[in-house]
């Protein structure tokens, strides 16, 4: 496989904040990569390094195969970028955004595809300021390929969209992966890596604690089933399985290769101390629970 982006011993480091602690990426031409970690991770100063908007303390960046000492306009050209938070003009209308977004560069897609693309056509008269945050989103998405770039990165696409407008979001972001586009894209949450990602970076304190397809990374855990339930009756006073039931937020966790016998061993164990269970779940492991077993914290904190 080919890497088209790579980033070396990369740091930054701000006064006494050690934001990005010597990370090495390789980005893989037509795959999406996620770098997945909690707020404060150092995944925006990262994307924005590649994307030439902040100078590294330290390491080397490849683009398309050569070792590269600034992110020329030569690169510039071929690379589309999503800020995480983009500050459009209010009163123009989505045609004239994107028109001048288009304008900015040598060469750019027509406007009347993107927004034929992006979903956006019945909203080309309507200015900026009366869109909703999924519509918003879906403009900088435009303005982000408006140059039919072969890399575009996206620094968390889909923060405050509710979950149907979040699915669209996806649906748009792998569209570009069908297209031949390469994508990397930052992300908190575990759903977005999970549904998009062929590659997973998982970062924290600005450092990788781990990487791999979605699959490896959760095969890595060699967890089976998790049992989770909630209840207010529970004190934390617990030898059910051992100690071996977690408490993790206000969630009782247990991992079980049995699902069946422990289930009824909690619900045994449920009437003999009389409280009520609530909200009971079986599922499979997952990216929150990797994230959970190497740093002992949820992605969400
Ligand atoms: N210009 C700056 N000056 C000083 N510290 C900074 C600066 N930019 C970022 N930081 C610090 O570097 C660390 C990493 O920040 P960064 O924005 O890269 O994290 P992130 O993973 O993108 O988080 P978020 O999801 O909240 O944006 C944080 O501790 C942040 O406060």
């Amino acid at each position: 496989m080919e890497d088209i982006l790579k980033i070396e011993n990369f740091k930054k480091y701000y006064k006494d904040v050690k934001a990005v602690d010597g990370i090495s990426l390789s980005i893989q031409k037509g795959k999406t990569t996620a770098i997945l970690g909690p707020n404060g991770a150092g995944k925006t100063t990262t994307v924005e390094t590649l994307e030439g908007l902040r100078k590294p303390t330290m390491g080397d960046i490849y683009y398309f195969g050569e070792k590269v000492f600034e992110i020329d306009r030569k690169i510039k050209e071929r690379i589309g970028v999503q800020l995480q938070s983009t500050t459009f003009f209010d009163n123009l209308t989505v045609e004239e955004i994107i028109r001048a977004f288009g304008g900015l560069y040598k060469k750019s897609i027509e406007t009347n595809i993107l927004l034929k693309d992006l979903n956006l056509e019945e909203k080309r008269k309507a200015r900026m300021k009366n869109l909703s945050g999924g519509q918003k989103q879906r403009v900088a998405l435009a303005c982000a390929i408006v140059n039919d770039p072969d890399i575009i990165f996206l620094d968390e696409p889909t923060t405050g969209l509710d979950p149907q407008a979040r699915r669209n979001l996806w649906e748009q972001i792998d569209d570009f992966k069908k297209r031949g586009k390469t994508v990397v894209l930052t992300t908190h949450y575990m759903e977005e890596a999970e549904f998009l990602a062929d590659y997973i970076y998982v970062i924290d304190h600005g450092k990788i604690i781990a990487e791999g397809t979605v699959d490896k990374l959760i095969k890595s855990l060699n967890m089976n089933s998790l049992i989770t339930f909630e209840t207010l009756d529970f004190d934390s006073n617990i030898d059910l399985f051992n100690g071996d039931l977690k408490k993790v937020d206000d969630v009782y966790q247990y991992e079980t290769d049995d699902v069946e016998k422990s289930l009824i061993k909690i619900f045994e164990y449920s009437k003999e101390k009389n409280f009520k269970i609530d909200n009971l779940k079986v599922r499979k492991p997952n990216l929150e629970d990797v994230f959970l077993t190497l740093t002992g914290r949820s992605l969400r904190d």
